[in-house]
């Protein structure tokens, strides 16, 4: 059973349908008198209860733009006219049908046929009404035929007001258009219904979003805890949204949002992106409970970090950088603790032009073979194309390293690999021949290698480099050391910086910290450096020293160490221990 509501602007009207009503069984008419505002304010009030709404005229214009549901405007009809003017011929005086041109042209013609002295009138706006009403009076007309608003407006004027009132044939030709457009509504709303049902079954969300950037459709909007005008104005979304307007092809992309790593594909559909959103893995997954570090870090987009020196080695470095960074091939930096690989890592990352994906960091000291299966299974081999930093590799498990290897390999054949940036310990050569790093891992990813000595190694990097910490701890502490003393410039050059770059950070912010003048005086620095000379932790080198053992065996793992950092060359590890090659080997046995 259809319902439907009837809105009539007429008396006359609620009555014909009222007798209609008992005659047809397959739609259940509800009949009230409303005329224009009136009967817009019934429509809106009640429109949630039925299937659609009947109407005439102005009023039925009027629905039909503020309501949901199909509006079917009872339409005058070649019979209503004749009636009417039939009607009108008993009248005295000049008469003039007042109409729009649907009615307006009939009229006339059947006039012409029957050979009537009425006048035909066309308005085309409501407005025009009055004026037109008013000329029609000065021309000496008494009797106006036409709508609901004309023949309110005429009486108003003192004139004949005649209603074209609606016979039972345009009703139920009405009644008839009412079941047409149920059918195919009813057929549409299934099919809407059925495309509904498969995106909200859809594990990806899905938005539309117009070139305003508004989110116009959202898949999961009442499920997911997005709020969508926050995603719309997420700045990586807008991004994608922009290039994919104004490139118009279909984009693969990584952002993160919300603490999660989405894989998000994004397509043009006439003015509008399409943008389906893929959960790969949230940061949490890879936090350590004890310590709360992460072993996998996700950073949606890092600024650009100058590397200061002036050395030969960091010239090199920058040259490296900035030829690198223009290929997509892996990457490893060799270098000591603390000596800024991951700093050239960012700027390989941030040196890149357009869209930057994530830049993922993985530590591998904190990553456990278990953790990185569940990366891969969480997505991480879907398209992801931001670039992974793998930091200290060779801590990682050979569990975890073969599993590694395979994914690269697997992404490799599918040509969706991320740009990995590995960097590891001095030696890695030496590494990969003791095991401690797996042959294939390590020619995959070490297609351009860079070697980025100790911060000993490249002295001429230590003045400006204190420079740079100085100013970022400037005003830090109440402080406002502007410098350091000559004489205790040349003993922090002089120093040997086990922990490099790091160290030399730490301990520049520890100078100034305690700083009582403008600048940092050879007492201060001597009293720091005696401390940390002292202090086995503040020693990168005594970090991996067991202290338990015997003298003689502390000799070996120093003699050991050197060996690794100088990719076992004898002669190198000697010349830096102060002692000749037969010693060295002699020590060894
Ligand atoms: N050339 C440089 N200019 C400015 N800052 C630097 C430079 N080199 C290193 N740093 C800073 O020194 C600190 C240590 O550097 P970084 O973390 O890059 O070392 P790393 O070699 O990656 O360390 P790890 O071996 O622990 O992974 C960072 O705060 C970094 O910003």
């Amino acid at each position: 059973m259809i319902k439907a509501l009837v809105v009539a602007p007429y008396e006359g009207l609620v009555e014909i349908v009222k007798e209609i009503s008992h005659e047809v069984d397959d739609i259940h008419l509800t009949i009230k008198k409303g005329n224009l505002k009136n009967g817009l304010k019934i429509a809106l009030d009640a429109q949630e209860e039925y299937d659609l709404i009947i109407s005439r005229g102005g009023t039925a214009s009027l629905i039909q733009d503020h309501v949901g549901i199909p509006v079917i405007d009872i339409q005058v009809s070649g019979y209503d006219i004749l009636r009417n003017l039939t009607l009108v011929k008993g009248f005295v005086g000049k008469a003039c049908i007042v109409a729009f041109p649907n009615i307006s042209r009939g009229a006339a013609t059947i006039c012409d046929i029957l050979d009537l002295n009425i006048e035909t009138m066309t308005i085309t706006k409501d407005h025009e009404v009055e004026r037109r009403l008013s000329e029609l009076k000065n021309s000496g007309f008494e009797v106006v035929i036409g709508d609901v608003i004309t023949v309110e407006a005429a009486k108003k004027m003192g004139l004949n007001g005649v209603l074209i009132t609606s016979g039972k044939e345009a009703i139920l030709e009405s009644l008839e258009e009412a079941r047409r457009v149920y059918r195919l509504f009813s057929r549409l709303n299934a099919d809407l219904s059925r495309y509904q049902a498969i995106l909200e079954k859809d594990n990806r969300l899905i938005f539309i979003i117009s070139s305003t950037h508004k989110v116009i459709y959202c898949n999961h909007s009442s499920l997911s805890d997005i709020n969508e005008e926050e995603f719309g104005s997420t700045k990586e979304i807008q991004k994608i949204v922009e290039e994919t307007l104004i490139s118009g092809e279909k984009k693969d992309k990584s952002v993160v949002f919300h603490d999660y790593l989405w894989k998000v594909s994004s397509s043009l559909h006439e003015e509008n992106v399409i943008l389906y959103l893929e959960k790969l893995f949230h940061q949490n997954l890879f936090k350590d409970i004890d310590t709360g570090q992460f072993a996998v870090e996700i950073i949606p987009d890092i600024p650009f970090t100058p590397i200061t020196g002036r050395s030969d080695s960091t010239k090199k470095v920058l040259y490296q950088i900035n030829k690198f960074s223009k290929t997509i091939d892996p990457i490893w930096i060799e270098g000591e603790e603390g000596n800024g690989k991951d700093l050239i890592a960012r700027s390989i990352y941030s040196s890149k032009e357009g869209y930057h994906e994530p830049f993922i960091i993985m530590h591998c000291h904190l990553l456990s073979a278990d953790q990185l299966r569940q990366i891969i299974q969480a997505g991480f081999s879907q398209n992801v194309q931001s670039t992974v930093y793998l930091r200290r590799i060779e801590t990682l498990s050979r569990d975890a390293q073969h599993l590694l290897l395979s994914l690269i390999k697997k992404l490799n054949q599918y040509g969706n690999s991320p740009r990995w940036i590995t960097s590891s310990g001095v030696g890695a050569e030496a590494m990969v021949r003791k095991g401690m790093i797996d042959r294939d891992l390590y020619d995959e990813l070490s297609r351009f290698v860079i070697k980025y000595p100790p911060l000993r190694e490249r002295k001429e990097d230590i003045k400006n480099l204190i420079q740079l910490f100085i100013s970022e701890n400037h005003t830090k502490y109440g402080k406002q050391v502007i410098g350091v003393r000559d004489d205790a410039l040349v003993r922090l050059i002089n120093y040997d910086w086990p922990g490099n770059v790091r160290q030399l950070k730490q301990t520049i912010e520890q100078l100034v910290q305690e700083a009582q003048s403008y600048y940092i005086g050879m007492e201060q620095v001597q009293t720091i450096l005696e401390k940390m000379e002292f202090d086995p932790n503040n020693d990168a080198l005594s970090n991996d020293i067991d202290l338990t053992l015997t003298l003689e065996e502390i000799e070996k793992q120093i003699i050991q160490k050197v060996l690794e950092e100088e990719e076992m060359n004898q002669s190198k590890a000697a010349a830096r221990l102060g002692i000749n090659r037969t010693t060295l080997w002699r020590k060894l046995k």
